[in-house]
């Protein structure tokens, strides 16, 4: 694997150059949203098990799209190749081709590292570092050289959590430990330091499953203002979060991406018997 230097490899994976402009157009349909992620025939193997079967998706621009289906369909395992997770995963292998901007990011050339550097990922348990809310926050920035100590540092950190809605809850103990908020307020931390190293992807894997019901809706309110700047990506197994948070719905079903539409066309007009039957409660 080639270790690229960041700004060579946020160059590939990001930036607007004259090529990925030129791949870009490719990847936006007339009258459509932009295309942020391509995903075509991505299959995914544990070991001899096969998980996901030649799933093919677009996955529009600064909206939030909902992985839905029940357990054990594949949506963590596809969610987890958008940044490339499944690599940490000895016995996994990937197969197909995913753009974002229009730039492969299972090309040989891109380092994994940097790569989920630019793709933000919060996970089902809020997991703040052991340390200080503010050094939460400055760590990324910091090891990634997009900011060193001082006044640029403090800038990064104040605007992380104003976009994550925690600032004003957390200002006057910048520097006590992140370990010590409470769950929603840690999972709002935790989108913070996703927000920190300026992605423009963030996925998320059943964020509010430990939260309860007004966590839940705070960081589902910050969702909804986080996606007039980000791309978001969130695995759920609520019907009535991907209703809420959604604006596109993908449905999984045994491996397979069974259905891709907007959320309420989905919900109030599945083409296929098995989202029917899943979004009615028959399985799942
Ligand atoms: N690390 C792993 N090793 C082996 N098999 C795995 C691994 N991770 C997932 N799988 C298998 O891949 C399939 C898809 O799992 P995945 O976790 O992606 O589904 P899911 O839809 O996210 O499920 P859930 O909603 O329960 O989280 C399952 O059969 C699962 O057992």
């Amino acid at each position: 694997m080639t270790v690229l230097d960041t700004s060579e490899a946020s160059g590939m994976i990001m930036n607007k150059t004259a090529e990925s402009a030129g791949m870009l157009a490719e990847t936006v349909r007339a009258g459509e949203h932009e295309v942020k992620i391509a995903a075509d025939n991505v299959s995914v193997f544990y070991g001899e098990k096969q998980a996901l079967f030649d799933v093919t998706i677009d996955i529009p621009a600064r909206q939030v799209m909902a992985f839905i289906g029940p357990s054990g369909c594949g949506k963590s395992t596809f969610l987890r190749c958008i940044n490339r997770m499944n690599d940490t995963i000895d016995i996994c292998s990937v197969t197909g081709t995913i753009l974002i901007d229009g730039a492969n990011i299972y090309d040989a050339k891109i380092d994994p590292v940097l790569l989920r550097a630019r793709i933000g990922m919060v996970f089902q348990k809020p997991n703040p570092f052991p340390k200080s809310i503010y050094d939460n926050i400055s760590y990324g920035p910091r090891i990634h050289g997009h900011a060193k100590a001082g006044s640029e540092m403090d800038e990064i950190v104040e605007t992380s959590l104003r976009r994550a809605g925690l600032w004003n809850e957390v200002k006057d103990r910048l520097k006590e430990p992140g370990t010590g908020l409470s769950g929603g307020q840690q999972q709002r931390l935790c989108i913070a330091r996703a927000i920190a190293v300026n992605p423009d992807v963030i996925l998320m894997d059943e964020p509010c499953s430990a939260l309860d019901p007004i966590a839940t809706a705070k960081v589902e309110e910050l969702i909804d203002e986080l996606r007039e700047r980000y791309t978001i990506v969130i695995v759920t197994h609520s019907m009535q979060q991907a209703a809420r948070v959604s604006q596109k719905a993908a449905f999984f079903h045994l491996g397979k991406l069974v259905e891709v539409d907007e959320t309420e066309r989905m919900f109030t007009n599945p083409s296929d018997q098995r989202t029917q039957d899943y979004i009615t409660g028959r399985f799942g």
